[in-house]
């Protein structure tokens, strides 16, 4: 990375040159009047300027540094503008505050002082940059709430929209915590129901016998302890959407109770004779292998193909590009606010561990693992220690693992969405089906 541009407005050519000397670290372009600051100013976009306020034509005033201080912060407002004052200049340096510049500095200079206020500058400013990068992103995400600059995620949203309006029955398919719940709420707000419930439950986290009037209500008297009517989540979710999660593990009896509403639509409570007129959206989401396990008979087919009217992939975390970083800001921005703690930053090394760890628990995984470290950093920077990832977690920074890890993944998915198909997938990855099969060889892939 090449080094930071810093402006200096300096009238003083020894000044120049000294200020030359003690800022090495960054790449110092410097101006000596009103007009050849604003050229440098649009020539390199500084992010931090200092400036000298005396100078010509009016070196002994202040006119002529208020004055481009002015058009400095009107051109480029997030500029950070440092004022080196002389000893009687301080009633200038604090109208020059007042203007907005970022901070003063007194001469004679003292470079380590002056080098901790410029540090600071460009912190900051790279601080804002990146939360308005994050607020722009936010705002340009098709479906609210999703954080997402990965190519495969954005397609999948503009799928969602797309199928959104329509009353098919959608199943979704991904890792656990890697969104499902999320996308199931965008079909839904991006419907026509948005303004009626949207009802979720977790197949998997209610015992058996009691997610059927779980779903399906009960009348009074229809079990021991069912002390008077209850509505079920179909009957809650009436001209809205119900959100089944975990559907791969209903058992049988109730798959066949859940076949009959999707067909006709209507439900009976438990314990009860009549049928009610129910109008749901059911959305539905496993992380199994539900169309193996409908082959094999853990599942219904007839119901599987049901549910799966539009299907939903929605990759994990770690094979979309660019997001571990980008999640990783989002949620430390969400965890500053929420925990009242000033705006920290990470560190080179912890953002190099997020970027290189797997996230087998994908984004919920991200978002535990970002609110603990929000919660343990000491400074001002979020150490790797803070992060509690597990040991090992290093950055692989050796070019033929790389190149090898990079070469299955996009083998296993090319075999995937072709599916298994090898004439498919070689031309997928724009090699000949004998390289492929060398490299699957070589792989161990069958
Ligand atoms: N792309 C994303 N951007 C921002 N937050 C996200 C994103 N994906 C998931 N999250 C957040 O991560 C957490 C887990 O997501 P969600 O509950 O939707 O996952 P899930 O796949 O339904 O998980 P499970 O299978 O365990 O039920 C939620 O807090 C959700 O808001």
């Amino acid at each position: 990375m090449g080094k930071n541009k810093l402006l200096v407005v300096e009238d003083d050519a020894g000044l120049q040159k000294q200020l030359r000397w003690i800022l090495d670290a960054y790449e110092v372009v410097t101006a000596d009047d009103r007009d050849s600051a604003l050229a440098q100013l649009r020539r390199h976009q500084p992010a931090v300027v200092t400036m000298d306020l005396g100078l010509p034509p009016d070196p002994d005033g202040a006119s002529e540094g208020l004055a481009l201080l002015s058009h400095i912060l009107a051109a480029a407002p997030d500029t950070k503008v440092i004022i080196l004052s002389g000893n009687q200049e301080r009633a200038f340096a604090l109208k020059a505050i007042a203007l907005g510049a970022y901070d003063f500095h007194q001469k004679p200079l003292d470079a380590d002082t002056l080098s901790l206020v410029i540090a600071r500058a460009f912190y900051l400013h790279a601080m804002q940059q990146e939360n308005r990068r994050m607020l722009q992103i936010q705002s340009d995400s098709p479906l609210a709430g999703i954080i997402s600059r990965d190519p495969v995620m954005l397609k999948l949203c503009r799928v969602v929209e797309k199928v959104a309006p329509s009353s098919a029955t959608a199943m979704l398919l991904g890792d656990s915590g890697s969104g499902k719940e999320l996308i199931a709420r965008g079909l839904h707000q991006l419907s026509a129901r948005h303004d009626k419930r949207f009802v979720a439950i977790n197949c998997a986290a209610i015992p058996e016998h009691l997610l059927e009037s779980e779903l399906f209500g009960y009348e009074k008297g229809a079990f021991t302890g069912a002390q008077r009517q209850t509505h079920g989540k179909l009957e809650l979710a009436h001209g809205g959407t119900l959100f089944l999660d975990e559907i791969g593990d209903m058992a049988m009896a109730l798959q066949a109770k859940l076949l009959r509403f999707l067909q006709e639509r209507v439900i009976e409570r438990v314990g009860g004779r009549s049928e009610i007129r129910v109008d749901v959206r059911v959305v539905c989401a496993t992380h199994r292998n539900l169309k193996a396990m409908a082959a094999e008979g853990a599942f219904r087919e007839d119901l599987y193909y049901r549910l799966s009217e539009i299907v939903l992939t929605i990759p994990p975390l770690r094979e979309r590009a660019g997001d571990r970083a980008l999640l990783a800001h989002h949620f430390r921005n969400k965890f500053c606010a929420s925990e009242s703690r000033s705006m920290l930053a990470f560190s080179p090394e912890a953002l190099a561990a997020i970027e290189a760890y797997a996230w087998p628990g994908n984004v919920r995984e991200m978002e535990n693992c970002i609110r603990r470290a929000v919660i343990m950093a000491d400074g001002p920077q979020i150490m790797p220690a803070d992060l509690g990832l597990p040991d090992g977690v290093e950055e692989n920074l050796n070019l033929r693992a790389s190149r090898e890890a990079a070469e299955y993944r996009v083998m296993v998915q090319a075999l995937g969405r072709s599916d298994g198909n090898i004439v498919k997938a070689a031309e997928l990855l724009g090699v000949s089906r004998p390289t492929l099969y060398d490299l699957m060889n070589y792989h161990g892939l069958k």
